[in-house]
């Protein structure tokens, strides 16, 4: 209230002092103050429309698979014979077979990696409004095409429409949107302290470009997994060579095409951008092939092969593997807000996401109750062809023989003493007729299973009793992973100090997933899910060579100088020259600096009452 007064008393004598000095009536002068707000609210509201209107537009026809939700086209089963030089693409939630992509070999990979870098020393110049003018095409794009980039992505990996929207575009939006924020004041060079004894020198950092960014991506999100690197790279000032996974190739028809054209309108050169299909050798490749830093995103197996290549060449790698994430819930937590979060924790992408909930901690005392009622929801789950006729809650699963693995480790956790309350029926694809493998839901989930140290990468929700926090800490970090976690309670002070004990990379706080919506943060794990970061202030970063750089700051009054004690030939005083400096500059407190200030000036002014003098250099 006091500060309103405080406000309305400022806003008067203001108005008093622009009456008097312009001789208008009050009346007059706040007509003319709500004018100019108009008049500057209109400019803006022009800029921010002709900008947007002069984003270019570019257009890609989609193919008849790409636009439509049916399409009629023959079956196919994994293992089918094919080529050995092609990958085949098919829909997981159907099986209808989309096509074939090359299976590159070392040689084409190796080709394309030399395009890119020949690209990127183009491209390394760019200024940062020509790299946010790219961004800001392919967001246009984003925006009109939706529909189309969610239809080939569903098509591709087997995700309901509502699930390619969250994951694949909201978040590329989000990433596109904050790099062309906030990215060029982390990119742009860096003021350090210079230090004590140089303090006549101003100080940097500069991020420059790598060169060529090599990035090795999943299955899970075919566009998002592309986007996340290639935005953060490109808008860096590098190159990308990018391997998508053999079980998601078909889509980088669309979206390769529709990078082509953002690259054409932003007038960057055409090999920027490099698509790598195949199979591991191509993957192997690419580490290999002399790019100048390795993305790895995938499983924490082949992440140690991909950072056994990359040793030869020293080449640094970002490995970006597997989780088993820790969903915390205590006694207090709002269970309103917790069921519908952990069906998403758990089942979202059919589980395929490395973040997601995979362990769901739940006190003693509402065990029982959110098994109630989660239960019946999860039974509730409709799965099936996210393109078909019916609404869908949960699609398929990408990868052929993911669902007899989810099973296998579902099976283990039953035989060992674990409840089955939803799911844990495996049908075969062709009876299914697609990759489906229910949403289930394990209770009495307990160290000792299978379950409880392998990532399951499927629609599995494993619950677990705890009754004390040191005990669910100790649960939660009893696992090789360690990447994301989510923390739920009544109180967030107890939530954040169960958060901050919890061995992860990332923790939400009674949210789940929210520390990738925020895209200034860096995105990575502890143990073996990985190390280094990937996104954020860090991640982009980390695409950059980090150049120290110190100069003087006023290089016509003092620049650095061989002190005379110390030029060649040394003098018998150098020794003391330079523990007097020591004292001066670096001893603790004002009695040691003065005590080397006065070494020092005794050292300059009686240079011989120091050692032996010098002499000539014996060997000359
Ligand atoms: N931490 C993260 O950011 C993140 C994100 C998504 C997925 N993942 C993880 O990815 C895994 C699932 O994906 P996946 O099964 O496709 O993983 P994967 O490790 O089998 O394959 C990932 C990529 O590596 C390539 N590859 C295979 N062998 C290779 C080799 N020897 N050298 C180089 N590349 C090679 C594959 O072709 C594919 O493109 C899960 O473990 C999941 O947790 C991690």
């Amino acid at each position: 209230m006091e500060a309103v007064q405080e406000a309305a008393q400022a806003l008067r004598i203001l108005v008093n002092k622009g009456v008097e000095m312009t001789g208008l009536t009050d009346t007059q002068l706040v007509q003319l103050a709500v004018a100019a707000v108009v008049a500057l609210g209109l400019v803006y509201l022009l800029k921010d429309i002709l900008s947007t209107l002069l984003i270019p537009t570019i257009k890609v026809e989609p193919t008849d698979a790409e636009a439509k939700d049916t399409i009629v086209a023959a079956k196919y089963t994994p293992g089918q014979p094919v080529d050995k030089d092609v990958v085949p693409c098919y829909d997981p939630s159907t099986m209808q077979l989309l096509g074939h992509v090359p299976a590159m070999s070392a040689a084409e990979v190796r080709t394309r990696i030399a395009k890119a870098k020949e690209a990127a020393k183009i491209w390394r110049n760019s200024s940062f409004s020509q790299r946010r003018k790219l961004l800001r095409i392919l967001l246009k794009f984003i925006m009109d095409n939706t529909e189309t980039i969610c239809r080939v992505s569903a098509r591709d990996s087997g995700k309901p429409m509502l699930e390619a929207i969250v994951g694949e575009v909201v978040v590329t939006c989000e990433k596109i949107h904050w790099l062309c924020k906030e990215g060029e004041r982390y990119l742009r060079p860096e003021r350090r302290s210079a230090g004590i004894m140089s303090f006549y020198k101003s100080a940097r950092v500069e991020y420059h470009p790598v060169g060529v960014v090599g990035a090795i991506v999943p299955f899970n999100y075919p566009f998002h997994n592309v986007l996340n690197p290639l935005t953060a790279a490109l808008f860096a000032g590098n190159g990308l060579v990018i391997k998508v996974s053999e079980h998601a190739s078909w889509s980088t028809g669309y979206y390769g095409r529709m990078i082509s054209a953002a690259l054409a309108a932003a007038g960057a050169p055409a090999d920027l951008v490099q698509f790598v299909t195949g199979y591991g050798e191509a993957g192997n490749a690419l580490v290999t092939g002399g790019v100048d830093k390795v993305i790895f995103v995938g499983s924490t197996q082949v992440g140690k092969l991909v950072m056994r290549a990359a040793a030869d060449n020293l080449t640094p790698v970002v490995l970006e593997l597997g989780g088993k994430d820790a969903f915390i819930v205590t006694e207090d937590a709002d269970l309103n807000q917790v069921i519908q979060v952990s069906l998403k924790a758990a089942y979202l992408n059919c589980g395929q996401n490395c973040a997601g909930g995979e362990r769901f901690l739940v006190h003693d005392k509402i065990y029982d109750k959110f098994l109630e009622t989660v239960a019946p929801l999860v039974r509730g789950m409709r799965q099936g062809n996210p393109l078909g006729e019916a609404e869908v809650d949960c699609g398929a699963l990408c990868m052929p023989g993911l669902s007899e693995k989810v099973h296998g480790l579902v099976e283990d956790a039953v035989a060992r003493g674990a409840r089955l309350l939803a799911g844990g029926r495996l049908r075969p694809a062709a009876e299914a007729g697609g990759q489906f493998y229910p949403p289930t839901l394990l209770a009495d989930v307990r160290p000792g299973m299978k379950i409880w140290e392998e990532e399951v990468f499927g629609p599995v929700m494993s619950v677990v009793r705890w009754s004390s926090d040191d005990e669910v800490v100790a649960l939660a970090n009893d696992c090789p992973f360690g990447l994301g976690s989510s923390v739920f309670a009544g109180s967030q002070a107890r939530a954040r100090a169960i958060a901050s004990r919890l061995e992860a990379g990332m923790s939400a706080i009674n949210d789940f997933g929210t520390t990738y919506m925020c895209q200034s943060l860096p995105f990575g794990g502890v143990k073996h899910s990985g190390f280094d970061r990937f996104a954020g202030v860090e991640g982009l970063r980390g695409l950059c060579v980090p150049k120290s750089v110190c100069e003087d700051r006023l290089p016509l009054l003092m620049k650095s100088s061989i002190p005379p004690p110390w030029q060649v030939p040394v003098k018998s005083n150098a020794f003391a020259f330079g523990t007097s400096l020591v004292a001066m500059f670096y001893g603790p407190g004002l009695i040691y600096q003065a005590r080397g200030l006065a070494a020092l000036l005794h050292c300059l002014v009686f240079p011989g009452a120091y050692g032996k003098k010098a002499g000539k250099n014996k060997a000359a």
